[in-house]
C-alpha cells in the first residue's frame, strides 16, 4: 500500500524548546489515525509540519510520494490547497457564505472551476442537503463540523487532518463527526489523521500513535477508548504532565 504521508526525522525546535525531536512515521493510503499525547508534547506541531502549514527545522515531509519540505513557500501553499484537507476544532466556515458556497470554495481557492454539482452531490451524500443555502450560524455545532468535513473532501485530497475536530461539541454531535470521518476513510478511501486529546474519539481511528517530548512513544491498533486512556495515563506519569 502506498503512503499518503511518510514523515522523516521530523525536528522543529522554538529558541530552545524542542517540540519535535526526530520523528519518523507513514501513514498509508486509507488509513484512519489519531495522534495522541501528553500537553506540550507535539502534537500539534507535528500535524502543522506534516501538512506543510509549518516548515520543520529539519527533516522531511512526504505527501502522496511529492516532497514537500522540498517546496518554496509559494509552491508549498498551492500543493497544500490542491492536496491537503483540513478540518479544524473552531469549524474555519466563512460566516458571510452559504454551506454550499463554503463547501466549494476550496477548488476557487485551488484555482479550479467552483463545481457546485459536486458540492451538492457531497452535501446530500452527508445528510446536510436540506442546509445548504443556510449559513453556518444557522446550523448547530455538529452540522457545522460535518460541512467543513464535506469542504475538506471535495478537492479529493491525498489526506485530510483534523485537529481536535470534536473538542467544541457535544457528545452526540462528537459521535456524529467520528463516524462521519470514519465514513471517509472507509467509503470514500481518503486518508485520515486527527490529533486529540480524547480516547474515546481516538478510538474511533485505526490506529493511535503516541507522542511524549516530542517524540514517538508508541502505538496502539485497534484501539479501545479504554486501552487508549490508560496508556495515556501512563505517558503522562512518565513525562510528568496531566493529559
Ligand atoms: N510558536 C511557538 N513558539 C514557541 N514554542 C512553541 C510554539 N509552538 C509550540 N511551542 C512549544 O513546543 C512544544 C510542543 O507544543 P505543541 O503545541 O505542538 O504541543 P501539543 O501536544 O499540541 O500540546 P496541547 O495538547 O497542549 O495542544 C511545547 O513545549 C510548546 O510550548
Amino acid at each position: 500500500m502506498a503512503d499518503a504521508v511518510r514523515l522523516e526525522e521530523l525536528r522543529k525546535t522554538y529558541g530552545t524548546t524542542t517540540a519535535l525531536d526526530g520523528v519518523s512515521a507513514a501513514f498509508a493510503d486509507g488509513t484512519f489515525t489519531a495522534i495522541m499525547g501528553p500537553s506540550g508534547s507535539g502534537k500539534s506541531t507535528l500535524l502543522q509540519c506534516a501538512a506543510g502549514l509549518d516548515r520543520p527545522t529539519s527533516g522531511r515531509v512526504f505527501i502522496g510520494g511529492t516532497e514537500v519540505t522540498a517546496n518554496n513557500d509559494t509552491a508549498m501553499t498551492k500543493f497544500r490547497r490542491q492536496r491537503v484537507g483540513f478540518v479544524f476544532q473552531e469549524y474555519n466556515l466563512l460566516p458571510s457564505l452559504t454551506v454550499e458556497q463554503n463547501v466549494v470554495l476550496p477548488l476557487r481557492l485551488a484555482g479550479r472551476r467552483a463545481n457546485h454539482s459536486r458540492g451538492r452531490e457531497l452535501l446530500r451524500s452527508l445528510g446536510l442537503d436540506k442546509h445548504r443555502n443556510n449559513l453556518p450560524d444557522q446550523l448547530s455545532g455538529g452540522q457545522r463540523q460535518r460541512v467543513a468535513v464535506a469542504r475538506a473532501l471535495l478537492t479529493e485530497p491525498a489526506v485530510i487532518f483534523a485537529d481536535e475536530p470534536t473538542g467544541a461539541l457535544d457528545l452526540r454531535s462528537a459521535r456524529e463527526v467520528l463516524q462521519l470521518l470514519r465514513a471517509v476513510v472507509h467509503e470514500h478511501g481518503r486518508t485520515v489523521v486527527m490529533v486529540t486529546h480524547d480516547p474515546v474519539a481516538a478510538s474511533y481511528a485505526g490506529e493511535v500513535l503516541f507522542l511524549a517530548d516530542g517524540r514517538l512513544a508508541g502505538s496502539l491498533r485497534a484501539p479501545t477508548a479504554d486501552a487508549v486512556a490508560e496508556r495515556l495515563a501512563h505517558l503522562g506519569e512518565l513525562t510528568g504532565v496531566a493529559a
